[in-house]
């Protein structure tokens, strides 16, 4: 199965870095935004506001037609999370039955919880469900600066050819089988960036942030397991890859979100429109609530929640974390 036309949707950051990675692959790419003055200035200069300083690739073609860009071998939906089913209900009409859709938000749907593959097995079962996650900043990415990602479906060979549609010399995809370990990877390291930051924020020291990383690497994993992930998913590049690279690095939005949380900022101030996207935020009250579903204890994601929801202070968060009962660690 060869996948020649690949067609993305969502001119955001992380869409246009994958469009461009699509295009060095040798892939002939259309990339649809919904902002028209994105896509004249793509375009016309090669340039968009979401990559800012980084030249796009001349070859790479935008447009604000969602119907010519579903004319593909296989999609890449790279909108954020919450959007999800709105997008897929739009691509509905456009969409050839049994092209692959690759879901590359990293997130869980509010008020229903469910996994992004979830919501697209109900909007749009025509669809066959793939998901592309892993440590990778779109900047580093767009630079063609070396990354290395997870691209899961539930049939192997539909994973391998898409790895294959997307490899090149500065990308790097690995195969899996298991979506859910994927996607909770993905969508938990958001989260458990938050509380790194606000660390690093309160000038709290290394230790707590690495304790606080592990700490939060077993909370991932127990959710993960709990609901049918695999352990050598989540030691990976979409599990422990991706923490590791959130948690350290202020360059991610949801850690420079908690270095400002610690900092004192206000989470309103935070997330007022306008202000960049912060899927950890969204993520944590949903992850608490699979937690409690599946009994499993997520005092980290907890604390998160508690702090976005204005329940308790940074200070608090961390006093209710430091003064739980002493446990074995495994
Ligand atoms: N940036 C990164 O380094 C990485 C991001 N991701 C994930 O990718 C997802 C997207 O993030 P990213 O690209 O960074 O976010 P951005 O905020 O840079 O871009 C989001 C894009 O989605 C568009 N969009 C939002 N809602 C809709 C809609 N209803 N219909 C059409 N377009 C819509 C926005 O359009 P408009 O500009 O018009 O608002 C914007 O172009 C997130 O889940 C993120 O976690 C994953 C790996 C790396
Ligand atoms: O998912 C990412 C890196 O893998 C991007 O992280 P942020 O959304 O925190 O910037």
């Amino acid at each position: 199965m060869k996948f020649d036309r690949i067609g993305v949707v969502g001119g955001g950051s992380w869409g246009t870095a994958l469009a461009l990675v699509a295009a060095r692959a040798g892939r002939t790419v259309k990339l649809y935004a919904r902002d028209r003055d994105a896509v004249a200035s793509i375009n016309r200069s090669g340039e968009t506001p979401r990559l800012p300083g980084i030249k796009l690739d001349p070859a790479l073609d935008a447009t604000n037609d969602l119907a010519e860009v579903l004319e593909a071998d296989a999609v890449l939906l790279v909108t954020p999370a919450q959007t999800t089913r709105a997008l897929a209900l739009q691509m509905k009409p456009y969409l050839g039955a049994g092209i692959p859709v690759v879901l590359c938000a990293k997130g869980l749907e509010h008020g229903s919880g469910a996994l992004l593959t979830d919501v697209l097995a109900d909007a749009l079962p025509e669809a066959a469900a793939a998901v592309l996650s892993g440590p990778s900043f779109a900047s580093d990415v767009a630079k063609g600066l070396p990354t290395a990602v997870t691209i899961a479906a539930d049939d192997a060979g539909l994973a391998d050819n898409l790895a294959r549609a997307l490899a090149s010399d500065s990308f790097r995809p690995y195969s899996s089988t298991d979506m859910i370990g994927v996607q909770i990877g993905g969508a938990l390291k958001n989260v458990l960036a938050i509380p790194c930051g606000a660390i690093v924020g309160r000038g709290l020291g290394a230790s707590a942030q690495a304790a606080l990383t592990a700490r939060g690497f077993a909370e991932l994993s127990r959710l993960a397991k709990a609901m049918g992930a695999r352990t050598e998913t989540l030691t990976g590049l979409s599990g422990l890859g991706d923490l590791v690279l959130t948690s350290s690095s202020p360059q991610s939005r949801n850690m420079a979100f908690g270095i400002e949380i610690g900092r004192g900022r206000s989470v309103a101030e935070l997330t007022a429109p306008g202000t960049k996207l912060v899927e950890g935020v969204h993520t944590a009250p949903v992850a608490v609530e699979l937690g409690k579903r599946r009994g499993v204890e997520l005092p980290i994601c907890e604390a998160v929640a508690a702090v976005l929801a204005g329940g308790l202070s940074v200070d608090e968060a961390l006093q209710v974390l430091m003064s739980r009962p002493l446990k074995r660690e495994i």
